[in-house]
C-alpha cells in the first residue's frame, strides 16, 4: 500500500517513528544528526514509492532508457532538493520546528556529496534531476568514491588539502545492491584459443553497486544513480591470517578499495596515472555489464539495443566502454567483429567538455596494453574499420606510441556534442578539424544549462516567492515562463520588491560571513564574486590585478566617489597545480593588506572563502551583483556559474567566452559588461612578439599594479614571493592577462557608474532573469533527447 495517500499528520509521525526504529533514538536524546536522518528516511520513504513505479513502468512500456556515465556526479547535499521536489517544504518545516529544531541548520547538517571537481561533475548532476523531471527514464553510472573532493583550508594564504570523509556516517540517500555485483578483470594476456582471442586478466575485482533515486520536480518521477564500488573478490585471506600475516591477510580488500578510495583531484590536466585509467575502466566495464543484463533480461536479439540503450559518454573519462562493449559482444556473446561495431556506434555518444590540450586524455600504449591488452588488440580493429571506411584520410586513435581518448571516443559515437555554441564550432575548427570533415554530420551542439529547482527555487526562496506570487508556479517546471516577468519590471512597486530581495540575501550573507570568518562587509557595496576552480585560463590573476590597482587608485584620491566594492573569491586548485596555487596565496596575501588599510577598507574589500564547494555556491549566488566570467576567449568551453548567476539577477561582466556569447545574446548587450579580444583577436595577439611586455608599457595603471606585486607589497616578509606570477604576467602570458587588462579596466568602471543608479541597475538585473529561462538544463536535456537519444518522456509535459 503507497505510502504518499497516508493523512497528512503522518509525515510528522513518519520522522518520530524512524527517529525511534531506524535510528533507535529517543527524541528526548536526540542530536541533530539523528533527527536530520530520520528526516531524511521520512523524505526517501515517498521518492522509493514513485521510484518503484517509474521503474515498473519503464519495463512495462519497454522504454529506450539513457545511461550517463560520468567519473564525477557533484551531488553536494540532497535533502532540501528531495524536499522541495517532493513538496514537502512546509512540512517538513513545520514538523522540525514543532520539535523545537532550526530548520535550516537540520538541512545543512548534511555533508556534501563532493563527488566531482567542477563543471563537468556538476552538470551530470543537474542533467540526472532534469532527466527525472522530464520523465526520461534513465540511470547515472559512476564511482561510489569514499573519499570526494579534498577539503580546502588556508594557512599563511596557502592552500592546504585534507581527505574529504563524506562517508564517515551513513549516506540517507543509497541503497546497497550486494545482487548487482560484477567481477572484472585486468591485466594479464590475451591467448588465442580455437582461432578466437580470450582475454586472461591477471587480478580480479568486484564492482558492487550503491543505488541512489534521483527525483524529479513534484515528483512525477524518478531515476537511480547507480554508484560502483570496488570489492575484493576473496576479501580475507584466513590462511595468512593464521600464518600472522594479519596486513597481507586483508591485502586483497584495502587493493580493490583503492580503485574507489579517491576522486583524482585534477579538473583540467590528465596525469596519466594507471589507478586513473583502472578506475575509469572499472566503472565504464561494470556499467556496461550492467546494461547488457538489463537489455538481455527482457530481449533476446543485440541488433535492437541501438532502439533500447543510448549511452551518453561524460568527456573521454568512460571512453573505453565503446571497446568494452564491441569486447563483450564480440569475445562473449560471438558476433562477428564488424556487427559488433556497428551496434555499438549506434549506442555511444561523447560530449566534449574543453579543448585545452593538456586535459584531452591520452595513455601511453604500454600502461595500456598492460592493463587492458584485448582492449588495445580491439582499439586497433576498430582503427582499421575506420581507416577502411574513410581512406581519405588516416585519423586514428592509435598512434604515435599513445592511445587517444578524444579520437576514440570520436569514432565510437554516433553523436559527438560541445557545450555551447562557440565551443561546438571550435571543436569543428581546431581538435576534431580532420574527424569532422570525414563526419561532416556527427557534431552537434546542446548548449549547457542548470537545475532552476536547485539553482532558483531551492537556493534563492525569495526570489522564487516573488516569481510565483507575479507570473504563478509554472516556471519552476518551465523556465522559460521567466519571460512573463519582463512586463512588470517597469512598475516601481515590483521592481522595489525585486531590489530588496537581493539586499536581504546579501545582508544573510554577510551574517555568514561574519559569524564564520570574522569580517564585517559593507552590505551597499557591489558584491562582486568569482567562484570556480583556479586556473590560468580562468583568468583569476586578472582579477585580483584590477583589484590592485583599484586599491591604489582610491589611495591616491580616496574622495573621488568611488562606488564601494567587495570582491569575494572561491575556488580549489589541483593539488599539484602550482602556479595556481600562488594565484590563491596572492589573493590571500592581497586581502590582508586592502582590508587592513583603513584608508580604503570602506571602499574596497577582499575576501577568499575557503572550501568552496556546491553548498556555498548556493549561499553565494543568490547574494551577488556582479558575475566574474572573464576567461581568455575560446577557453571556457561553456561555464555554468555564469548562467546560474544570471537566474540570481547578477549582471556579468565577461568575455566573448563559452555560453558568455548566449547568455549576452538573451539578456540583451545593455545587460551585459562586455571586455576584452574575442577569440580570433585573442588568437592574432598571441603571435604578436612580446605582447603582454607592450601591453603593460602602454598602461601605466597595469605596471603599477604588477610593481607592487614586483616588490612585495603583499609579500613584505618574501618580496619576491609572486615571481613566477610576475615573470608569466611580463613573460608569455599565454592567457593574456596583460592585453585584456584596460579592457577590463574599462568595464569595471562602468560597473561602478551602472550600480550607482540603483533603479537602472536593478532593471538591468531582472532582465537578466527575465530572459536567462533557456539556461535551464530542462532545455538542454530535450535537446539530447531530440538530437542525440531519441529518447522519449514516460509522463509528457505537465
Ligand atoms: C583528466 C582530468 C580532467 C578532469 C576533468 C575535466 C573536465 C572536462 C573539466 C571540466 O569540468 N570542464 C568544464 O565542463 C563544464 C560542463 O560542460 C563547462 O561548463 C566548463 O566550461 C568546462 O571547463 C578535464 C580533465
Amino acid at each position: 500500500m503507497a505510502k504518499d495517500n497516508m493523512p497528512k499528520t503522518d509525515f510528522r509521525d513518519a520522522i518520530l517513528w524512524h527517529l525511534t526504529y531506524t535510528l533507535g533514538k529517543d527524541p528526548d536524546h536526540a542530536q541533530i544528526f539523528d533527527w536530520r536522518m530520520a528526516l531524511s528516511y521520512a523524505v526517501r520513504d515517498r521518492i522509493v514509492d514513485r521510484w518503484m513505479a517509474a521503474t515498473r513502468e519503464t519495463y512495462r512500456a519497454d522504454a529506450k532508457r539513457v545511461y550517463y556515465l560520468s567519473m564525477e556526479f557533484l551531488i553536494g547535499r540532497l535533502l532540501e532538493d528531495n524536499i522541495v521536489n517532493m513538496r514537502l517544504a512546509d512540512e517538513a518545516r513545520s514538523a522540525i520546528e514543532s520539535f523545537g529544531l532550526n530548520y535550516r541548520s537540520v538541512l545543512l547538517d548534511e555533508p556534501d556529496a563532493a563527488l566531482g571537481n567542477g563543471g563537468l561533475g556538476r552538470l551530470a548532476a543537474c542533467f540526472m534531476e532534469s532527466l527525472a523531471t522530464l520523465g526520461c527514464p534513465a540511470y547515472g553510472y559512476g564511482i561510489r568514491y569514499e573519499h570526494g573532493l579534498f577539503r580546502q583550508s588556508f594557512a599563511d594564504g596557502r592552500q592546504h588539502e585534507a581527505p574529504e570523509d563524506w562517508l564517515q556516517q551513513p549516506y540517507a540517500w543509497e541503497f546497497e545492491r550486494p545482487e548487482a555485483a560484477f567481477t572484472l578483470g585486468f591485466g594479464g594476456r590475451v591467448v588465442s584459443r580455437d582461432g578466437k582471442a580470450v582475454w586472461e586478466p591477471e587480478n580480479f575485482v568486484k564492482s558492487e553497486a550503491f543505488d541512489t533515486p534521483v527525483v524529479g520536480w513534484k515528483g512525477r518521477w524518478a531515476n537511480t544513480l547507480r554508484l560502483w564500488s570496488g570489492r575484493a573478490v576473496n576479501p580475507f585471506d584466513l590462511e595468512r591470517f593464521n600464518a600472522g600475516d594479519f596486513a597481507a591477510a586483508a591485502e586483497n580488500e584495502a587493493l580493490a578499495r583503492t580503485i574507489s578510495r579517491v576522486l583524482y583531484p585534477e579538473d583540467s590536466t590528465e596525469k596519466g596515472k594507471r589507478l586513473r585509467l583502472t578506475q575509469e575502466y572499472f566503472f565504464s566495464a561494470a556499467s556496461i555489464r550492467d546494461i547488457l543484463r538489463r537489455f538481455l533480461s527482457d530481449h533476446a536479439d543485440l541488433r535492437l539495443l541501438p532502439q533500447k540503450v543510448a549511452i551518453q559518454m561524460n568527456d573521454t573519462h568512460p571512453a573505453i566502454a565503446g571497446p568494452e562493449l564491441v569486447r563483450l559482444l564480440h569475445d562473449e556473446h560471438g558476433l562477428p567483429f564488424e556487427e559488433a561495431l556497428h551496434i555499438t556506434q549506434g549506442c555511444v555518444n561523447y560530449t566534449n567538455h574543453t579543448l585545452l590540450p593538456e586535459a584531452l586524455e591520452s595513455w601511453g600504449e604500454d600502461l595500456f596494453a598492460s592493463l587492458l591488452p584485448r582492449h588495445l588488440q580491439l582499439i586497433d580493429r576498430i582503427d582499421d574499420a575506420h581507416a577502411k571506411a574513410n581512406p581519405s584520410r588516416k585519423v586514428a586513435a592509435r598512434g604515435e606510441g599513445r592511445v587517444k581518448m578524444g579520437e576514440l571516443s570520436f569514432i565510437m559515437a554516433n553523436r559527438v556534442n560541445g557545450v555551447a555554441a562557440l565551443h561546438t564550432g571550435l571543436m569543428k575548427t581546431t581538435v576534431f578539424k580532420e574527424l569532422h570533415r570525414l563526419h561532416p554530420e556527427r557534431i552537434v551542439n546542446e548548449t549547457n544549462g542548470v537545475t532552476p529547482r536547485r539553482w532558483v527555487h531551492s537556493c534563492n526562496p525569495r526570489l522564487s516567492t516573488l516569481i510565483t506570487d507575479t507570473i504563478g508556479e509554472g516556471w519552476v517546471g518551465d523556465l522559460e515562463q521567466l519571460t512573463k516577468l519582463e512586463p512588470h519590471i517597469d512598475n516601481p512597486d515590483w521592481l522595489s520588491r525585486f531590489t530588496e530581495v537581493k539586499a536581504l540575501n546579501k545582508a544573510d550573507l554577510c551574517d555568514w560571513i561574519t559569524r564564520d570568518h570574522g569580517l564585517m562587509l559593507n552590505p551597499q557595496a557591489i558584491f562582486d564574486v568569482q567562484i570556480k576552480r583556479i586556473h590560468e585560463y580562468k583568468r583569476q590573476h586578472l582579477n585580483i590585478l584590477e583589484a590592485i590597482a583599484h586599491w591604489q587608485e582610491i589611495k591616491d584620491n580616496p574622495g573621488a566617489g568611488w562606488t564601494p566594492r567587495v570582491k569575494i573569491f572561491g575556488g580549489k586548485a589541483a593539488p599539484g597545480y602550482f602556479f595556481a596555487k600562488d594565484i590563491i596565496r596572492l589573493i590571500n596575501d592581497v586581502s590582508v593588506v586592502v582590508n587592513a588599510d583603513a584608508q580604503t577598507n570602506e571602499l574596497l574589500q577582499v575576501v577568499y572563502l575557503p572550501n568552496y564547494n556546491v553548498t556555498m555556491a548556493e549561499r553565494l549566488i543568490p547574494a551577488a551583483d556582479l558575475s566574474e566570467q572573464v576567461s581568455t576567449a575560446g577557453k571556457e568551453a561553456s561555464g555554468t556559474g555564469n548562467m546560474k548567476f544570471a537566474l540570481n539577477g547578477a549582471l556579468t561582466i565577461g568575455t566573448l567566452d563559452g555560453a558568455n556569447v548566449e547568455i549576452r545574446e538573451r539578456v540583451g548587450a545593455d545587460n551585459f559588461f562586455l571586455f576584452g579580444m574575442t577569440v580570433d583577436e585573442a588568437e592574432a595577439r598571441r603571435n604578436v612578439e612580446a605582447h603582454a611586455t607592450k601591453a603593460i608599457a602602454a598602461d601605466p595603471r597595469l605596471a603599477r599594479a604588477v610593481d607592487a606585486i614586483r616588490s612585495g607589497v603583499f609579500s613584505p616578509s618574501e618580496p619576491d614571493r609572486y615571481a613566477g606570477i610576475v615573470a608569466n604576467l611580463t613573460g608569455a602570458d599565454y592567457f593574456l592577462v596583460a592585453s585584456d587588462f584596460s579592457d577590463y579596466w574599462r568595464a569595471q568602471r562602468e560597473v561602478d557608474r551602472a550600480y550607482a543608479d540603483a533603479q537602472g541597475w536593478a532593471r538591468m538585473a531582472a532582465l537578466n532573469v527575465a530572459r536567462s529561462g533557456w539556461f535551464s538544463s530542462d532545455r538542454t536535456i530535450r535537446g539530447y533527447m531530440a538530437d542525440i537519444w531519441n529518447a522519449k518522456s514516460l509522463i509528457g509535459q505537465e
